[in-house]
């Protein structure tokens, strides 16, 4: 059954949203891939040596992977960058034009600063999820204010590493709404 999952997939996942595989009486909607974008800002490279008492010990890396592992689970391509530039960020953000259906970013501290990220975001279109590692509301006030929050399609805090992973599952969801509803 796999194997005719598999081929099916192959076969038709590509062209089409989404596959109706009628098996032995169980209805299956197998999800298109999706591509998401994960974007992860400045000194995010540091992630387990970086402050573990709020960031964790986990490295990026393995944050990373463990969210690879997840998005394949859910036939989902997922492309990951981290830059400490802000124009190597914003430049990302334009190539990706037309070529993803969502981001998940943690600005870091470009969050508190940067209306050019905003307006590179905004500027191509893409639903997008904005994640961070810890509970900015329980912090210092400059870390209170978004640039991104109020056109974000959901604001993700407080939740260690497990944020990214929410920000995921809720956008292959939204997806795979939008697409039956097609
Ligand atoms: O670099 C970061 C990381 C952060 O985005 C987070 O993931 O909790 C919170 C930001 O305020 C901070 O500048």
């Amino acid at each position: 059954m796999l194997f005719i999952a598999q081929a099916l997939k192959l076969d038709k996942a590509k062209d089409e949203k989404s596959v109706y595989f009628p098996f032995k009486g169980i209805s299956r909607i197998m999800s298109a891939n999706f591509k998401v974008l994960v974007l992860n800002g400045p000194n995010l490279n540091m992630l387990g040596r970086r402050e573990p008492d709020k960031y964790g010990t986990q490295t990026l890396a393995e944050v990373m992977q463990s969210l690879i592992k997840c998005a394949e689970q859910h036939d989902v391509t997922l492309t990951h960058f981290q830059s400490n530039s802000e124009a190597e960020l914003i430049n990302t953000i334009h190539d990706h034009y037309g070529k993803v259906d969502c981001i998940i970013i943690n600005p870091a501290a470009f969050t508190h600063t940067s209306i050019a990220m905003r307006d590179a975001l905004l500027s191509i279109s893409v639903p997008f999820y904005e994640v961070h590692i810890s509970n900015v509301h329980a912090r210092e006030p400059f870390r209170h204010t978004s640039y991104f929050s109020d056109v974000a399609k959901g604001v993700i805090c407080g939740l260690g590493a497990t944020g990214y992973h929410a920000a995921l599952l809720a956008a292959i969801d939204q997806l795979r709404n939008q697409n039956n509803s097609n």
